[in-house]
């Protein structure tokens, strides 16, 4: 495999106290990787060092082959909490990205514009982020992020918030879109079905300080459908990462 994104041997403490430890994982160009950890792992600390928040104490971050900290600006992240701004227009939230890069705002909005039926978002534009639903919120804060055209997308618990059903929805119709734009995906999750239904391959943290304790290869054919969750093979993977987890967490 080739890798766009190669993490190797990261490491990183919080005064003195051991986050990060030997780090290391691959994603491939257009492939969909997922990280299962439990809660206080290094998840997100792992995700401040992508997006050069934080400089990881020792280890190496390459974006084809080439290291971060030599060509930054690589990654487009989306964070837990959507950070639309109440007072803007949803349209001025979904530009905002471009407009902070230096674009101007009718250039922004022209390529906003073509996302706005895929995302679900078409008529709301003049809408104001408060009179939008917890689905199209998020769906609003992962088209600011992609429209970015990063390399790498890194949403972090995008659907956390989300009731059962919407995230069940959301899961549907992110499946459908990668199929078409084909990004390269790095997600954060606590949801073990969430991370076999979206992923490629899917990577399991041990309790702080964050290191790999395995690496699952879904293989499940695509696109998925609700289907998918019926195919033994999806209840044989969930059951593994689950076990997993839960030994670590002992
Ligand atoms: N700036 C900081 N200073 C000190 N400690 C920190 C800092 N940032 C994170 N930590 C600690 O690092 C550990 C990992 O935090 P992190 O947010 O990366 O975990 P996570 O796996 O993303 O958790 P969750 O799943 O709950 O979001 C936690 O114990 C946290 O308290």
């Amino acid at each position: 495999m080739t890798s766009k994104l190669e993490i190797r041997g990261l490491n990183r403490s919080f005064d003195g106290v051991p986050v990060l430890k030997d780090l290391s994982l691959d994603v491939a160009e257009g492939e969909f990787v997922s990280i299962l950890g439990p809660s206080g792992s290094g998840k997100s600390t792992t995700f401040s060092v992508l997006t050069g928040a934080l400089s990881p104490t020792s280890g190496e971050v390459r974006v084809d082959g080439r290291l971060l900290s030599e060509s930054p600006g690589r990654f487009a992240f989306m964070p837990q909490k959507d950070a639309l701004l109440p007072w803007r227009k949803v349209i001025d939230n979904l530009t905002l990205g471009l407009e902070v890069a230096g674009m101007r705002r009718k250039e922004a909005r022209r390529k906003v514009e073509p996302l706005l039926e895929t995302f679900g978002l078409a008529g709301y534009e003049h809408s104001h982020p408060a009179q939008l639903s917890g689905g199209m919120r998020q769906r609003a804060a992962l088209l600011r992020t992609v429209v970015q055209d990063r390399e790498v997308l890194l949403l972090d618990e995008p659907f956390g918030a989300l009731d059962a059903l919407t995230r069940a929805r959301m899961q549907q119709w992110l499946e459908r879109v990668r199929e078409e734009y084909r990004w390269t995906v790095l997600l954060i999750t606590h949801d073990v079905r969430e991370a076999v239904f979206l992923s490629d391959r899917v990577y399991v943290f041990s309790p702080r300080p964050a290191t790999v304790v395995e690496c699952v290869e879904v293989g499940l054919p695509r696109p998925r459908t609700v289907d998918a969750y019926a195919d033994p093979a999806f209840t044989r993977i969930e059951n593994e990462l689950l076990r997993t987890l839960l030994e670590e967490e002992k």
